[in-house]
């Protein structure tokens, strides 16, 4: 049986991807396989060494510490764009929001207690306080052309926005699913100062941490409006909230509410709901839960921060071999001299390398002894072997 500990409330249609006869699904639980998660920061856990595969069921993985486990052999798996649609759509309701200036604009509503005709009154005297822009014709600078940004910047062009983007990094699958009319920026800083409208969309790493600072804030527009459904320390929020009482921003719209913007009247935060829809909690799950299936039973690496893609189909009637070592020479050349020594015949191999991480599938014609598997943890550089007897394709 695989043990599979969950860390946070994870779709139960992609729970449903671990048949029950297989694996033991629960939160509480102990010596686990593997761990599914969102949001849960393991980086002060005590992480259990039978762990084999991390699964975020989302996009962001800030909150696990992929170093640790890439040390120690573990793919740490994510789930590419399973949640971009329920983002973009709260990044669209937040630039309505500031544009219309909705949520101050509700809150005077809810305010008035008078009577109804002293009611329509105030609503008519108090509208010109919220009096807002339209989209058309402005521009939105989208930092982060990602499975997010991507959505959102063609999105802003069909609404007749002006769209500026700016990712040195950008895919080229991103780059052929962007709008031909979004316009390359060639820095942040140019995005910055040609924007009314900035929404941020990069992973929270050391290179975007306060990405937006206070000398970065002086470049926007007079009145601009900040959307960050990224990650909170993208951005310098004592600098956000001084720009927006020096009437500099004259919104920040974000995810990530804090003790000292939450109730500031020109910031609008949600209780970090970007991927909270029924639709994307499903997509990370599923998409998750099969990874994880892949990796454990057999061998297989997709969509992983960590580790390179690694497909092999399992060879008919073989037994497999999963080597995770140090991306060094000579490591095949090791693995390979070890089976000959204790004449395991090679059907099929595969050997893939990303960063630091390099993988290795074999298959073997007849089955491998403790011996072998022990020999070959003892390579210098391995990080850790796993042996899948008769393996075969997973059954869905
Ligand atoms: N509020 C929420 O509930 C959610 C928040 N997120 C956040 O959004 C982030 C982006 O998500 P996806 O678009 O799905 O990820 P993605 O990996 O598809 O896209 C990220 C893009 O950012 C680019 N990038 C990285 N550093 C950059 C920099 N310094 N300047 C410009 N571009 C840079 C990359 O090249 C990549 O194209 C996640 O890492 C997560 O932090 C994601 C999902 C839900
Ligand atoms: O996918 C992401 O990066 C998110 O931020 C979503 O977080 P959640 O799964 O809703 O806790």
């Amino acid at each position: 049986m695989y043990r599979i500990q969950t860390l946070n409330n994870i779709s139960p249609l992609g729970l449903d991807r671990f048949p029950r006869n297989l694996y033991e699904v629960a939160s509480e639980l102990s010596r686990p396989d593997a761990v599914m998660v969102r949001s849960a920061d393991m980086h002060g856990l005590d992480l259990d060494d039978t762990i084999k595969a991390i699964g975020r069921a989302g996009a962001g993985v800030n909150n696990i510490p992929v170093d640790r486990m890439s040390e120690r052999g573990v793919p740490v798996f994510n789930a590419p764009g399973a949640n971009a649609n329920a983002v973009k759509e709260l990044v669209l309701a937040g630039l309505f929001l500031a544009a219309r200036n909705i949520v101050q604009a509700w809150d005077y509503v809810q305010k008035l207690d008078d009577s109804e005709p002293g009611l329509k009154k105030k609503v008519e005297a108090g509208k010109k306080q919220f009096k807002g822009v339209e989209l058309p014709g402005r521009t939105i600078g989208v930092v982060g052309l990602g499975a997010i940004g991507v959505k959102v910047a063609n999105t802003a062009r069909d609404l007749g926005m002006n769209v500026l983007g700016y990712d040195p990094g950008i895919t080229v699958s991103n780059a052929w699913r962007l709008h031909a009319g979004v316009e390359q920026a060639l820095s942040v800083d140019e995005l910055l100062s040609r924007s009314d409208f900035v929404s941020i969309h990069v992973p929270l790493v050391e290179a975007t941490e306060n990405l937006i600072d206070a000398k970065r804030l002086r470049l926007m527009r007079q009145q601009a409006v900040l959307l960050n459904f990224s990650r909170a320390e993208i951005v310098d929020e004592a600098a956000v909230l001084e720009a927006l009482d020096a009437d500099k921003l004259s919104s920040y719209v974000c995810d990530f509410p804090t003790m000292a913007s939450k109730n500031h009247p020109k910031v609008v935060s949600l209780p970090h709901l970007g991927a909270s829809t029924d639709e994307a909690e499903d997509n990370c799950a599923v998409m998750v839960a099969d990874q994880i299936r892949d990796y454990l039973e057999v061998g297989n690496v997709r969509n992983s921060v960590n580790f390179p893609e690694t497909i092999m189909p399992p060879t008919d009637g073989a037994h497999r071999i999963c080597i995770v070592n140090a991306n060094v020479p000579n490591m095949v050349g090791q693995i390979s001299s070890t089976l000959a020594r204790h004449e395991l015949n090679i059907a099929d191999l595969i050997n893939k390398s990303r960063n630091q991480i390099a993988y290795t599938l074999v298959d073997v014609d007849t089955e491998a002894d403790e011996a072998v598997l022990e020999e070959i943890r003892g390579i210098e550089g391995v990080l850790s072997v796993r042996y899948l007897n008769a393996v075969s394709e997973r059954s869905s």
